[in-house]
């Protein structure tokens, strides 16, 4: 019997649509006869809530989580639209998605791909997956503010830091870690966040015990950024908290050639809720309609997401048709739909 991919696609805002149409299109040509894909999409997106008044309610939800997996552009309306104030979209759309589906582990693959130019001189052999907190840290709308507007406004945001949610996600670091290079890289800021840190620090001592084959050691969040330029090629693995894994990984996507090509997913390992894949960039309003996002990010994305659901072979097939591509593409710029046909293509697509 062909097995089927049930699909719940979110185009999102922006470039969103424009990147999710490509990628769907690559899928399913990667899919071939192995599989059937059956997308179902969702409107939820900034658009939609100043259309309609819904962000994302709970019956939408318990919808989203009968679907297999997932597939999301990017969310984010235009940034002086006081309606949007106050991340509202980010927060009421992609932040639930990830915390109502318990998106713990959000994986974020860097790598430099053959003949692609990065900003740095001698970046080296740039090939490490940052793994990043996603339901805990300083997004979880833990704060508040008093006296706002006057001199005497006081805002805090906490960061919540659970051993249940450090831990599982730690011991999902080292597993990927032992299947890699071996080496894992805890990234904090222990001298000044020194609650969470301990509880880190000591969650990764803890586990780094049980995989005796794995080398550790831990950078301050300030001098990692330090290294992701001088020597990215230390890094295999690194593990961080939802905060400093969000920076890091905009700036891993820069060294790899550009955050249009950087992919990620957000998953749940227990297999509770769909994992949801999307590309790391946002919805970019600065180029957004006129096709010159680059579509690879969303791409690699689904590379992730076929991977997650076994298909490995449909994604090695994704993957070798983005590095063919990526190998051969010129000084020319092309438009979104031009890199999305040409990677098609090269999977045996019209
Ligand atoms: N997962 C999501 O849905 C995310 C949503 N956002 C939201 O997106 C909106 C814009 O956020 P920004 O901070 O401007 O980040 P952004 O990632 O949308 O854009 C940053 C810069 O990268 C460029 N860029 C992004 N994706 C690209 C692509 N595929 N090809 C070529 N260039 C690309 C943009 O043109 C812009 O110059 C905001 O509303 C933000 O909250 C931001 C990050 C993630
Ligand atoms: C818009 C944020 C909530 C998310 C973000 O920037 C990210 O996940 O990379
Ligand atoms: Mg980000």
């Amino acid at each position: 019997m062909t097995r089927t991919i049930d699909l719940a696609l979110i185009p999102g805002d922006g470039i969103g649509p424009e990147v999710t149409e490509q990628a769907v299109a690559v899928l399913r040509a990667a899919l071939g006869a192995d599989a059937d894909l059956r997308t179902t999409e969702y409107p939820y997106s900034a658009r939609h809530y100043l259309e309609t008044g819904v962000i994302l309610g709970d019956d939408d939800l318990a919808a989203l989580a009968k679907h297999e997996v997932m597939l999301l552009g990017a969310v984010g309306g235009d940034p002086r639209d006081p309606k949007l104030a106050g991340g509202i979209i980010e927060r009421g759309l992609l932040l639930k998605l990830r915390f109502a589906f318990d998106h713990y582990v959000n994986l974020r693959p860097t790598k430099l791909f053959p003949n692609v130019t990065s900003p740095l001189a001698n970046p080296g052999d740039v090939d490490f997956v940052v793994v990043r907190e996603g339901t805990e840290g300083p997004y979880v709308g833990n704060g508040g503010s008093i006296r706002v507007g006057t001199p005497a406004e006081v805002a805090n945001e906490v960061s919540v830091n659970t051993a249940y949610g450090v831990e599982r996600v730690v011991k999902y670091a080292f597993d990927l870690a032992e299947k890699r290079r071996k080496k894992l890289t805890l990234v904090h800021k222990t001298n000044v966040l020194v609650y969470a840190g301990s509880l880190w620090a000591r969650a990764v001592e803890r586990e780094a015990a049980n995989h005796p084959s794995v080398a550790w050691d831990y950078l301050h969040v300030d001098a990692a950024t330090i290294f992701l330029v001088t020597d990215p090629a230390r890094f295999d693995v690194i593990v961080t908290d939802n905060l400093f894994g969000d920076i890091l990984t905009d700036l891993a996507g820069a060294i790899s050639g550009g955050i249009g090509l950087a992919a990620s997913g957000n998953i749940n390992p227990d297999g509770a809720f769909p994992s949801m894949f999307e590309p790391v960039h946002g919805s970019a309003p600065d180029i957004a309609g006129q096709r010159k996002a680059d579509p690879t990010a969303a791409i690699l994305s689904t590379v992730l997401l076929l991977d997650h659901l076994g298909l490995a072979d449909a994604a090695r097939r994704i993957e070798a048709a983005v590095t063919a591509d990526l190998a051969e593409r010129g000084p020319t710029a092309r438009s979104t739909d031009e890199i999305g046909s040409a990677i098609s293509r090269r999977l045996g697509a019209d």
